[in-house]
Order: structure tokens, then C-alpha cells, then sequence
């Protein structure tokens, strides 16, 4: 039996189990090793994409940083075996100052350096994390951190542009038209949240504030708003206004759908509204797409 030395880590590893690394047959260079995902023969199928998703990795959205989860994707050839997933992240660090900023131009160019460096026809990402701005109350505009899920994604080819997608989810207040018409007092509301999915015209002029604008139409359409700071006064706006606007989960879908036609850089979208109800166990749902 092997006297260890119990005071090293050395010697503790050992005996807790470990092993000495065998010497081995396979090659330690790069240049002698197998490159299975370089080999070339006919793999009877072309891959629409192939890559890595469920990546954690920093983002900056707006003025903050923030956690982002990220796929990433190239297509693949039907004469190669695989691709070089190593470039994947190295092409998004190419981008990464403090995180990589989520906006549809440095995805752009994550996904020209992706292509390139994969030799293949098609690249694309999707990049989504929490968006942070400060939000005034209503009456009293004391300001506090509110937030709002996004998601950016992307799809190039040789040619450029292939599709664009904006994504977001908002909160909201709803306040149930029906309890409000049927009831004594009072009228049931709850937490809604509303989700997008924008097709983007690849040839439309994006707004600088693309992100305020959409977030402003999700929730002015709903009976309230989220606020993080609510004086007395603004609890009593806030209240006064989910009643006088009471919403189905059909009505906040339509309203809100006519505002999103009227953007010209919209192309079509996907909608889908939800209520944590607060008189059920269960959630109350729309959902409705469209294109222009
Ligand atoms: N293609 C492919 N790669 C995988 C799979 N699972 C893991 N890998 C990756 O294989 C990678 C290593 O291969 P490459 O990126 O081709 O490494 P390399 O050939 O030394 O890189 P280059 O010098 O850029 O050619 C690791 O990043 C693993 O994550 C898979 O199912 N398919």
C-alpha cells in the first residue's frame, strides 16, 4: 500500500481515487489529430443549421449590462461531416466589450465573421436577455428600475439580410371587463403578460428607440402599467385607471395588434396575451398572428 501524503493535494486526490494520466497512443498536436468534422464525403443530407444553444454569455441592452442566452447557428453542407463548433464562440468574442451588445448590427457582424470563418452559405443567432430602464411613476415620476424580456434574431446568407426578429414580453395590469359589469363593488384584476415576435422588414430603416416604442404600445393598450415606485397618489391613479379601462385578454390582442400594423418596419408579427388570473388557478390566453 502507497504511503500518501496526506498534507499535499497531491496526495489527498490519490486517496480519495485519483489516477496518474497514462502515457497514451493518440497524438497531443493539433497537427497529428483526427479532424472527424472536416472529413469529406457525401453525407447524403445538407443541415439547415447546426450549432450551440442554452449559452449564457454578457450583454448590454440599452444602458445596462445583462445576462443573455444565446443560440447560435451555421448551415452545413452535404459533403462535410461537421462543423467547427470553437468558431462559434470565438466569433461572438470578437464582439464582446463587457458583453456583447444585443442590437441587430453587432449580431450582423458576430455572424459575417461566423460564416466566414465556417465556410458555410448560412448563419444565424438568436439572442434574448432582460432589458433594464428606469420608469417614472405617474404622478409622482419618481423613477425606478423597471424591465422587459427581448430577443433579437438574426438570419444572413451570401446576399445579406435573410429575416429579422424583434421579440418582447411585457407586464401589464388587466382589470376583467365582465367582473366589472356583473359586480356591486370592485372588479377582479391581474398580472398580464404580453409577448411579441416581429418579422422586421430587412430593408426598413429600424428606429433608434425601436425598444421604447414597442414596450410603450404592449402596455398602453392594457388596462395599467407596472410601476417599481408607487407613491399613495400614483397607487390611486394606477387603480382608477385599471377601471376605467377594463380588457379582455381578446381585447388587449386587437388593440394592441392595430398599433403594431401601423409600423411601417413591421412586416408581420406573432402575439400572444396572458393572464395570471387572479379568481383562477388557471391563466387566460390570446394568441393571433398576422402578415402584412
Ligand atoms: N461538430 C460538432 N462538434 C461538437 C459536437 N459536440 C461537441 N463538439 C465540439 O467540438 C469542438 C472541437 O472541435 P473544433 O471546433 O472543430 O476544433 P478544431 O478543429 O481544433 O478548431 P479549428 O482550429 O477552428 O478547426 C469543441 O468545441 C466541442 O464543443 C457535435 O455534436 N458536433
Amino acid at each position: 500500500m502507497e504511503q500518501l501524503d496526506l498534507t499535499t493535494r497531491e496526495g489527498r486526490f490519490k486517496h480519495f481515487g485519483s489516477v496518474d494520466p497514462i502515457e497514451g497512443k493518440k497524438p497531443k498536436e493539433k497537427e497529428c489529430m483526427a479532424d472527424l468534422q472536416s472529413s469529406k464525403k457525401d453525407f447524403l443530407f445538407e443541415v439547415d443549421s447546426v450549432g450551440i444553444n442554452n449559452l449564457s454569455y454578457p450583454v448590454v441592452i440599452g444602458d445596462y449590462q445583462s445576462v443573455g442566452t444565446f443560440e447560435l447557428a451555421t448551415s452545413l453542407r452535404r459533403d462535410e461531416k461537421g462543423i467547427n463548433m470553437s468558431r462559434i464562440l470565438e466569433s461572438l468574442e470578437t464582439e464582446n466589450e463587457g458583453g456583447v451588445s444585443l442590437d441587430f448590427t453587432t449580431l450582423g457582424n458576430v455572424l459575417e465573421t461566423l460564416r466566414t470563418r465556417m465556410h458555410q452559405e448560412e448563419a444565424e443567432v438568436t439572442g434574448a436577455g432582460k432589458w433594464y430602464f428606469p420608469k417614472p411613476s405617474p404622478g409622482t415620476r419618481l423613477s425606478g428600475m423597471a424591465h422587459a424580456d427581448v430577443e433579437y434574431a438574426l438570419k444572413i446568407d451570401g446576399n445579406g439580410v435573410q429575416q429579422k426578429k424583434l421579440g418582447m414580453t411585457a407586464m401589464v395590469t388587466t382589470l376583467c371587463p365582465c367582473s366589472k359589469e356583473i359586480s356591486e363593488y370592485s372588479a377582479h384584476n391581474q398580472r398580464g403578460y404580453v409577448k411579441v415576435l416581429l418579422d422586421i422588414d430587412p430593408d426598413a430603416e429600424l428606429p433608434e428607440d425601436h425598444k421604447e416604442q414597442l414596450y410603450q404600445l404592449l402596455e398602453i393598450n392594457a388596462s395599467s402599467q407596472l410601476y417599481p415606485i408607487l407613491k399613495r397618489t400614483d397607487e390611486k391613479m394606477v387603480t382608477e385607471r385599471a377601471y376605467e379601462n377594463p380588457r379582455f385578454v381578446e381585447d388587449l390582442i386587437r388593440l394592441i395588434a392595430y398599433d403594431l400594423v401601423e409600423l411601417d418596419w413591421v412586416k408581420g408579427f406573432e402575439l400572444e396575451c396572458r393572464n395570471e388570473e387572479s379568481i383562477h388557478q388557471h391563466d387566460a390566453f390570446s394568441r393571433m398572428s398576422y402578415q402584412k
